[in-house]
């Protein structure tokens, strides 16, 4: 039995230096997909805990995961199982990789055992190995449960240590968009997308064009770029330039279309019977250089593919942002309670007292911004009555996100505001600080009693 599911078949033509391996059940059901839809230049590993679920794929290449560990069976929504069996396979992952690879796309579901804890292995596998390491990953849906989604927030943080980026799909917005659709065929539609995006980045390399884009160019703009959003459009007939573009730009299942603040970008226009002008390339690269604010590099190529028809397509690439695109994975904004107890003098009326009207106040603080008084406004302020708030007990602090923040400059301005909101609020900034928050005042200038 082990031996049986230790074995694996490598194809009899030399093999590619792309390489696109599915990891557990969602992983594997993507790279099914895309070797069905026939990606060319790729060679289509899959790997799993999952015996069963491997027999019934025609990818060629198949490498069981935990032989021993799980005996074919899956890894039980435990990641760290997931980790183990991959451990246990290691050598075998070593053997198809190690296999002349420059470039390697990682396929997983996050939030299960295996693509959750085995990915991550893999992906150190492939630094470990010196090769381009990309993965294209799906974040749970929240009706899917909370736990299912802080593993998968884990196993992407995880991911973040090895891979020089990474592409996150959100299954949620399957829910939305999708929602009547049957669970097979509204998942079908993000494995499109992870294979649009494996389609696009492989055919960059493999179809040849006449001004061209080599791997070179790719290992450019993704090596340790950490994250990437990327889209093909296609469009026909007058407008067919701009039209592409804004499919590109649109996907629906891609958290994030927004390309402002991007630094590198790769534009690959792709033509089928009726040939780009050299009018219409200039305006998708004028397009997109606005689109991302003047500063980003575009390195672009043009090629031919006959299988368009009519039709042109543009896929764009974009890497190397300020700030991590995807909004999932941006930090929560925190809120956080200051409790003016401490600061109010003796109430002045028994019948309406000051402690328990403004007992606590939650401002809500953006970790990316430090606290900076503003100056005192000129124009006169509105004074607002806040009502009486039943008393809160202070919340917990969510904790903060790994995956998305990549600056050390912008760590060390998250540990400022993280030290400052620590510190008390003195007594003369009180005032001034709920007019920043609430635009609003409890007290004169000159007094530190409250408004009737
Ligand atoms: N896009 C897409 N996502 C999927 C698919 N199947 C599962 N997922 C997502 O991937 C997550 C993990 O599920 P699986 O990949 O089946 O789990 P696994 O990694 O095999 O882990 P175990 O079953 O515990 O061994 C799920 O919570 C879904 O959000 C699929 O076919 N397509």
């Amino acid at each position: 039995m082990t031996e049986e599911l230790a074995n694996f078949q490598f194809p009899k033509a030399a093999s590619s230096i792309i390489k696109v391996i599915g990891v557990g059940g969602g992983g594997c059901n993507a790279v099914n997909h895309m070797f069905e839809e026939g990606i060319k230049g790729v060679d289509y590993i899959i790997c799993n805990t999952d015996s069963q679920a491997m027999d019934n794929s025609s990818v060629p290449i198949k490498v069981q995961l935990g032989t021993t560990l799980t005996e074919g069976r899956g890894a039980g929504n435990k990641p760290e199982k997931g980790a183990e069996a991959a451990r246990e396979n290691y050598e075998d992952l070593k053997k198809v990789l190690g296999d002349n690879t420059k470039m390697l796309f990682i396929a997983a579901g996050m939030g299960g055992g295996t693509g959750t804890g085995a990915a991550p292995v893999i992906a150190s596998l492939a630094r470990e190995l010196d090769i381009l390491t990309i993965a294209v990953v799906t974040i749970p849906s929240p009706a899917e449960g909370n736990k299912r989604r802080a593993q998968a927030q884990q196993g992407i943080d995880k991911m973040a240590e090895f891979v020089d980026s990474m592409l996150v799909i959100s299954n949620d917005r399957l829910h939305h968009i999708y929602g009547d659709l049957p669970a097979s065929q509204a998942f079908k539609m993000a494995d499109n997308i992870v294979a649009t995006a494996v389609k696009g980045v492989a055919e960059i390399i493999t179809v040849h064009g006449n001004v061209n884009i080599d791997y070179t160019d790719v290992e450019t703009v993704m090596q340790k770029s950490e994250v990437f959003i990327m889209g093909t459009g296609f469009a026909t007939g007058e407008g067919r330039a701009m039209d592409a573009v804004n499919a590109a730009l649109e996907s629906p299942l891609l958290d994030s279309n927004d390309i402002y603040g991007t630094k590198n970008i790769l534009l690959n226009i792709i033509s089928g019977s009726e040939e780009i002008r050299i009018g219409e390339i200039g305006e998708i690269i004028e397009s997109l250089q606005e689109k991302a604010g003047k500063d980003a590099d575009i390195i672009w190529g043009n090629g031919y593919d006959e299988r368009l028809g009519d039709k042109i397509s543009v896929t764009i690439l974009a890497t190397s942002f300020d700030t991590n695109p995807n909004k999932e994975l941006q930090p929560e904004k925190e809120v956080q309670n200051f409790n003016l107890d401490d600061d109010l003098e003796e109430p002045v009326d028994d019948k309406e007292p000051i402690n328990e009207a403004v007992e606590t106040i939650n401002i809500e603080l953006n970790k990316e911004k430090p606290y900076e008084p503003e100056p005192e406004p000129e124009e006169e302020e509105t004074i607002m009555f806040v009502p009486p708030q039943p008393k809160q007990k202070p919340k917990s602090k969510p904790k903060p996100k790994g995956f998305g923040w990549k600056s050390k400059e912008k760590t060390k301005t998250r540990e400022k505001a993280e030290k400052k909101k620590d510190e008390p609020v003195p007594e003369s900034n009180i005032d001034n600080w709920f007019y920043k928050n609430f635009g609003s005042k409890i007290f004169n200038d000159d007094e530190d009693q409250p408004l009737d």
